[in-house]
This record gives C-alpha cells, structure tokens and sequence, in this order.
C-alpha cells in the first residue's frame, strides 16, 4: 500500500534507512494532502471508518466496544450492499495513517448521499447487515479506549466541517474538496478554505491550597470542570485566560502557566488550551457570572481527590443533592485536575 515518493519510487529501501517510522508517517500523510493522485491510490488500498450522519460506528467484541476498519474492497462490497455508488469513497476524508503507512480515511454514509442509488437502506437496516451501530459521538467516548478516540473525534470535526462548508462565502458558488478532504476551493474565486477550529483557553485557577470549579447548566449533574472560554481576535493566550477568569468568576489572575493541548470536537472544532492560573491568596472572594455559569466554587484537595476516587457517575447523597463528579478522563480539563492535585501533593507541608 506504501507509496514512495519522487526520487524513492525507484530505491524505496533507501526511504526506510533515510526516516524514522514517524518521519516517514508524517512524509506520507504530506504527501497524500498534497496530491490527488497518490491520495486516489489510497483510497483503493487503505482502511475506511464509517459514520451515518456523524455518529461512527461501532462493533461489540466481547465485553469491549470497536471501531472497526473495513478495507477498501469490503469496502466496495460494502457499499454495494448498502445500495450506495462506489463512486461514494470519493466522498472520505483523510484521518491518518498507520506505522507502516497504510492510510486511514473516514466516510459519512449520510453526507455522501449524491452517490446512493435509488432505495438506498435505513440506518437500523445498515446496521443489521454491518452488525454494529451508529453511535453518538459523546456516548461512544465512554465505550472505546485508548487511541480511537482522538482518532474518531477528529474524523467527525473534519466531516461535519465538510459538511458544512459546501459552497464559497464569497461567490455562493460550490467548492470542491481535495481528494484527501485537506481543504476546499472554489473555482470562481481561487478562494481556498482551510478546515477551521477556534482557540479555547481552559483555565484551572488555584489559591495555593483550594482550586476553583464551575458548571454551566447544560453540564451532566454533579459535573463540575475548569473556566473555559473562546478566544477573541487579536488576544493573545494569556489575555484570554485573564478576560475569561474575570468575566465568569470576577477574579484577577496573578501568573498563569501552560500545560498542555487538545483537539475537541463539540459542539464545533475547537483546540483547547489548557493553563493553570493562580491568583492572590487574599482576593478569592467569587463573584459569579450568572448569564454563563449555573455555580461556581473552591474545592477543597480532600473533595477533589474523593471525586477523582469515585469516578465519573455522580452519587445521590442523603440530602437529595448529588456529589462532585468531573469531566472524563480523555478530557483535558481532567489532566489540569490531575496535574494540581500532584502539585498539590508535591508541596511541603
Ligand atoms: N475538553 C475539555 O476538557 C473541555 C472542553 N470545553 C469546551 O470549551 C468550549 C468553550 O467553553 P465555554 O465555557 O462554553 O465558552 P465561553 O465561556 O467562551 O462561552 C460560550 C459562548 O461563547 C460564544 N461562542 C460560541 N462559539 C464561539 C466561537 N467559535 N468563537 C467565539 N465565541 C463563541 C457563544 O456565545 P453566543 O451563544 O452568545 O453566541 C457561547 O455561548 C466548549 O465548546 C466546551 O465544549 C469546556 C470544558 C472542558
Ligand atoms: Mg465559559
């Protein structure tokens, strides 16, 4: 499946003592954006996910939950069955590629209806055949492990950003997307549109010895997560973090520090940012935005740690209230708790 580029066509030994696995990966994934025709090669050699309007789909093995990767040519079958053209791969967009190369693409079922034949099936009859289901993307999160999931989440962001962007915001006229699904163009204009995500900054505040905790209403019972906000244009990083903790909380931030990224794909694409961010010990009186938040408050290390003990679901407590739950632990936001709690431990007494 591996196709070498220029010069390596000839000497693809030479490609392998040149790169390491991940140069080579990273080589590859380039060169599928770039090209069209190399990119149509993959789609006959590589593997496909599928989604039914952006719900991926899984298969129960055991006791575990799959996303399963159907080659090109069951595939084809597949599609056939489904009364859809074959032509529909077209549709897929590029999510990545294994060690050895072989390239990943995603496809919607829903999205690409322009190739379904006349009668094409019913999402619970696709189902039956495939032996699996749509899942929501959310629910789906909770059941599969380990690197599906950034995989699966980035797949739908990419698709539902397709998805959307079908025609030019300049002319009206349709675009056309790049056989890898990198970007779209519109040939009236030359205009040509990049798949978008907003910077959010998630913020963990601390007062040296409690850390701050909010909910929106919108939010799972129990939940409580770090501030987040959706960067303005024209801030920087650390703006954003200090207008954030000031618009929602009514607090000011001393120093802030970075720690780590996500891409995450609800509602739209956004990349989180995550920092933590201390402020005065002797200014930590909340004042809460009512329009944004439904609660926020200092939680003490004990009730942190408890929470992280108990795990996602919420307990109903006696007084009919339920008890501190936090986000997932594929969520950044649950790696800044994590991180202070450390900090936290790390501290001499
Ligand atoms: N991965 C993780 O651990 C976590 C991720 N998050 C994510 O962070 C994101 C932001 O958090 P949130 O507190 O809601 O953000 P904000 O505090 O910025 O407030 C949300 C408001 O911002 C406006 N908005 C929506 N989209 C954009 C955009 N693209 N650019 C600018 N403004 C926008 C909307 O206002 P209006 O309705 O007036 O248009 C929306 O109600 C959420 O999407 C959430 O999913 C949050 C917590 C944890
Ligand atoms: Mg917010």
């Amino acid at each position: 499946a591996m196709i070498y580029p220029g010069v390596y066509r000839r000497t693809p030994s030479l490609w392998f003592r040149l790169h390491s696995t991940y140069v080579r990966k990273m080589r590859y994934l380039f060169d599928l954006k770039e090209d069209d025709d190399i990119c149509r090669q993959a789609q006959n050699s590589g593997t496909f996910y599928l989604f039914h309007n952006l719900s991926p789909f899984l298969q129960k093995v055991g006791s575990k939950y799959l996303a399963p990767q159907i080659s090109a040519v069951e595939m084809k079958s597949t599609l056939g069955k489904l009364k859809h053209n074959e032509q529909m791969i077209e549709n897929s967009v590029l999510i990545g590629c294994s060690d050895a190369c072989m390239a990943y693409f995603a496809l919607d079922l829903v999205f690409s209806k322009i190739y379904s034949i006349p009668g094409f099936l019913e999402k619970s009859v696709i189902e039956s055949e495939l032996k699996g289901s749509f899942t929501e993307l959310r629910k789906a999160l909770f059941q599969l492990d380990g690197k599906d999931r950034p995989l699966l989440s980035s797949a739908q962001a990419l698709l539902r950003w397709h998805d959307t962007h079908q025609f030019c915001s300049k002319t009206g006229q349709p675009t056309q997307k790049n056989v890898a699904g990198s970007k779209r163009v519109c040939r009236t204009s030359g205009i040509i549109y990049y798949p978008q995500m907003s910077p959010v900054v998630i913020t963990l505040v601390s007062n040296g010895s409690q850390c701050l905790l909010a909910r929106q209403a919108a939010f799972p019972k129990g939940m409580y997560s770090a501030l987040a906000g959706f960067c303005d244009v024209g801030e920087t990083l650390e703006e954003t973090v200090r207008r954030e903790v000031a618009e929602e909380v009514g607090l000011e931030v001393e120093s802030l520090w970075y720690s780590a990224s996500q891409h995450w794909p609800f509602p739209n694409s956004s990349l989180m940012i995550a920092c933590h961010a201390i402020v005065q010990p002797q200014q930590t009186k909340i004042s809460m935005n009512k329009l944004e938040l439904e609660a926020a408050r200092w939680f003490s290390l004990e009730e942190i740690e408890e929470a992280l003990k108990r795990g996602p679901k919420p307990l109903k407590q006696e007084n009919q209230s339920v008890s501190l739950c936090l986000p997932p632990k594929w969520a950044i936001a649950h790696q800044l708790i994590q991180e202070w709690v450390k900090q936290q431990a790390s501290k001499p007494a």
